[in-house]
């Protein structure tokens, strides 16, 4: 019952219905009278289009490199531009200078560390679910003996690397899965998508964004222990860089505005990018890393000659032990193992919008300016053109010499998990190094079997994630 006269709008429930509704229609107008007014641009042309042919795609990204759609402001943390969610070409420019050395192989050995133990406490946990399977968390399902969620244990994993690589300090959400901030920050970021296509939403639930406290929280304490709090991880990276900059004269001129737009590294823009390191380097790589378990435990074949070639890549370790990233960074079908599974499930699978800044012809349809354009990634790797079987999980169509098909072999612009072109992911070499040296040890350690039955479904929201947020393997320590 909505409030009738003013007298009714004494009731403080009558008065907030009023409001609401009121917030909801003002947001509503918005909506239609955008919509008209890009209809009157357009003519009768979509307002977004999904572009799935070779060229089309290698134009979006790397030859027109149209720049990122307004959806990307929603990643705009503390009204600060960041190297993700920038649309300014120069800012970004300036911005990816500074940030992309943290990525360099050269830095990324510091992190080498960081990886193996997160993945020793993994192995440790796993070891005590085997055997006891009641040992997962209090109020979590318990699965039957020798059964792990590794879509869970990857998701958890991945939150403590990233959290010792950006703030220098793990999330433990492998050991005790109950920091909020991983939580809070999968909730904000999907609600953060909704309330980009349907604005009336904020109204209604507002945005929770504490975990960004949180990672500037971590950074301003970093910042004042100074050379004490000296660590080789990203975060210290980002502060020498601030320093490099002020000490050659680059530095802030004291305008926020100014600064912020110029891309200088002022003390906010590092928390900036430090939490977007969260935001980008968490849920994905997890993402790929179950994926490309998936596929080998339904592929017992391919599962066979993995574990063969990191056997004897790593026939002089003792036991139990993590390799290097140097026994298992150059192994051929490993890579191809994961290429497979990214090609099959790319985490970007539909694309993030671009938009087209002038008229323009792409595969013979005129696309006008202001269209919004997706590279849809999923669509061009199961392309038969250049992926014969293209559904089928094969991964020696990546090794030239063994491929089952020597007339198909892989052409370049077909193939972009990581995106292309100036905008790429800036973390590649970070999930890469990641990914080999987790699926590396866990298939070392341990013997794997699929759970038939499963749903693998999944769904997009600015990344694909597994539907059900579970997916199950049988492990048995060798
Ligand atoms: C398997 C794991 C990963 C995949 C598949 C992946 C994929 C991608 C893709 C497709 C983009 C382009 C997004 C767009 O067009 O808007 C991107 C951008 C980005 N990624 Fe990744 N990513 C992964 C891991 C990481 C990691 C571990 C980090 C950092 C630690 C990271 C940091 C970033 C950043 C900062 C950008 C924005 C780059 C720019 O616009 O200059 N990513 N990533």
């Amino acid at each position: 019952s909505y409030p009738t006269s003013i007298q009714d709008l004494r009731n403080p429930r009558n008065l907030a219905r009023l409001l609401l509704t009121l917030a909801f229609l003002s947001s509503l107008r918005k909506s239609l009278l955008s919509a008209a007014r890009s209809q009157a641009v357009r003519g009768c042309s979509p307002g977004i289009i999904s572009v799935a042919d070779k060229d089309a795609i290698r134009e979006i990204l790397v030859t027109a490199d149209y720049p990122k759609s307004e959806i990307h402001e929603g990643f705009e943390l503390y009204d600060q531009h960041n190297v993700f969610s920038s649309r300014n070409k120069s800012f970004h420019k300036n911005r990816r200078r500074l940030v992309a050395p943290a990525f360099g192989l050269q830095y990324l050995r510091s992190l080498e560390p960081i990886m193996q133990d997160s993945v020793q406490i993994l192995m440790n946990k796993i070891d005590e679910i085997l055997e006891n399977p009641k040992s997962v968390k209090k109020g979590t399902k318990v699965l039957p003996r020798g059964h792990i969620n590794m879509h869970s244990f990857m998701n958890r994993l991945s939150f403590d690397i990233i959290g010792k690589s950006a703030f220098g300090e793990s999330f433990d959400m492998v050991l005790n899965d109950s920091h909020p901030v991983p939580k809070q920050m999968a909730k904000a970021l999907k609600r953060s998508m909704q309330q980009s296509f349907n604005p009336w939403i904020r109204w209604l639930i507002p945005l929770d964004r504490s975990f960004i406290a949180f990672g500037c929280e971590r950074v301003r304490t970093r910042k004042t222990q100074g050379e004490d709090g000296r660590r080789a991880d990203l975060l210290q990276y980002l502060i020498d860089a601030q320093a490099r900059e002020r000490a050659e004269g680059n530095g802030e001129t004291g305008d926020e505005y100014e600064d912020m737009i110029a891309g200088k590294l002022t003390d906010r823009a590092v928390e900036a990018e430090a939490v977007v390191f969260l935001i980008a380097g968490s849920e994905t790589s997890s993402t790929a890393m179950t994926n490309t378990l998936m596929y080998l435990v339904n592929n017992p074949k391919a599962l066979k000659r993995l574990c063969d070639e990191l056997n004897q890549a790593t026939a002089t370790n003792q036991k139990g032990s993590i390799p290097t990233y140097d026994q298992v960074r150059n192994l051929p079908y490993l890579t191809a193992c994961i290429h497979e599974s990214m090609r099959l499930r790319p985490v970007a699978a539909t694309g993030l919008p671009r938009e087209v800044t002038e008229d323009t012809v792409m595969g013979g349809y005129k696309i006008p300016k202001g269209t919004i354009v997706l590279a849809a990634l999923q669509e061009l790797h199961w392309n038969k053109k250049y992926y014969p079987q293209p559904s089928k999980y094969i991964p020696e169509r990546w090794i030239p010499e063994e491929s089952p098909f020597p007339d198909y072999p892989i052409q370049d612009f077909t193939f972009y998990p990581f995106s292309a072109g100036t905008r790429n992911c800036v973390g590649k070499n970070f999930a890469m190094m990641e990914m080999r040296l987790i699926l590396a040890t866990l298939l070392i350690n341990y013997d794997v079997v699929n759970v038939p039955g499963q749903r693998t479904d999944y769904v997009q929201f600015i990344t694909t994630a597994f539907a059900t947020e579970s997916y199950v393997i049988k492990m048995t320590k060798k």
